[in-house]
């Protein structure tokens, strides 16, 4: 690896190639039908894919990026959770590590970084068999804001003649755009996405209100976005994690578009912010359609969702 490209690159470039391997472990752990679930709350599932996929995430980067605040959704210490030597990865993806750095990152230190990561995103979906909602998330972000992120899709099917490849890794790095697919050009009509297995009336009536032609209703809050037939992702809801949005955002806002809670604003994503999305998600392909959402949701609604 080029020691000398900044360290927002290097780490987006291992993040881009650790994210593989940790959709490896999940593709492994489905194919081996011994899921482990654990009920960690209401609607809130853990399965051993979540554990040993984030622990092939934190160990390979915490080795190569020891001053990086580096938090995972799961509790998964090394001591229950033994580290395969094959689940450590110090490779770096070699497109990545050839980007220009935005003059903006240049100067980021290992010690600025913040790193969420959701090894697993859509786990009610793994465990019911939905396995294209599911993604691996590994989100960079600096000064609250999330500047680089990757979303890996282990159910993704690639066609190369008759062979069928699993898996596609996408990125997004502020100033810089993105990677690994194009970004569909918005829907004529306004296509609305949202959760399919943590709905409630509150959800509810924010769909309602926004006049939508469609309502897509698929897990995780990465494949919301890259499902790729919606222009907005709504959820006026608790819920959504640190872990969830951070790289999401950080691959929409280099794409174009714009996450924000409910009410509009950016959550922060220091290491020390809580970790609840507590004002739900309100997402767009682009400003004007985040406006246009964001007009819609009755301000009770806002309020209520403000004061819970
Ligand atoms: N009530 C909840 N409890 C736990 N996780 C939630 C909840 N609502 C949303 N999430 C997380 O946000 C993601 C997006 O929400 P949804 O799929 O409902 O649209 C979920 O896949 C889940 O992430 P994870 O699967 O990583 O635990
Ligand atoms: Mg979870
Ligand atoms: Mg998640
Ligand atoms: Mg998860």
């Amino acid at each position: 690896m080029s020691v000398s490209a900044p360290v927002i690159i290097r780490l987006l470039a291992s993040s881009v190639s650790v994210a593989s391997r940790a959709g490896k472990i999940v593709r492994d752990v489905m194919s081996k039908g011994e899921l482990g679930i654990v009920e960690k709350g209401k609607d809130d599932y853990q399965t051993e894919a979540d554990r040993s996929a984030e622990r092939c995430i934190i160990d390979s980067l915490s080795r190569q990026y020891p001053k990086a605040r580096i938090i995972g959704e799961e509790d998964s210490s090394p001591n229950e959770n033994e580290v395969s030597p094959e689940w450590i990865v110090l490779d770096a993806d070699k497109e990545v590590l050839g980007l220009e750095c935005p003059a903006s990152l240049k100067g980021v230190k290992e010690e600025d970084i913040v790193v969420w990561v959701d090894p697993l995103d859509g786990t009610s979906e793994y465990t019911q068999g939905f396995l294209e909602h599911v993604t691996v998330l590994i989100g960079i972000s600096v000064n609250d804001k999330p500047v680089g992120g990757v979303i890996h899709q282990p159910y993704f099917k690639n066609q190369a003649g008759s062979e069928v490849k699993m898996g596609r890794t996408i990125w997004g790095l502020s100033e810089a755009g993105v990677g690994g697919f194009t970004p569909a050009p918005p829907p004529e009509s306004i296509i609305i996405t949202t959760t399919r297995s943590h709905s409630n009336p509150v959800v509810e009536k924010a769909l309602q209100v926004m006049n939508a032609a469609q309502i897509l209703r698929v897990g995780g809050a990465g494949y919301k976005l890259l499902e790729g037939k919606a222009s907005v992702y709504v959820f006026a809801s608790p819920g959504c994690k640190k872990w969830d949005t951070c790289a999401p955002e950080a691959v929409l806002s280099a794409a174009g578009g714009k996450l924000t809670d409910i009410l509009g604003n950016f959550y922060k994503y220091g290491a020390n912010e809580p970790k609840p999305n507590k004002t739900g998600v309100l997402a767009a392909v682009n400003d004007e359609l985040h406006s246009y959402a964001l007009n819609r949701i009755p301000q009770d609604l806002k309020d209520a969702l403000a004061n819970k």
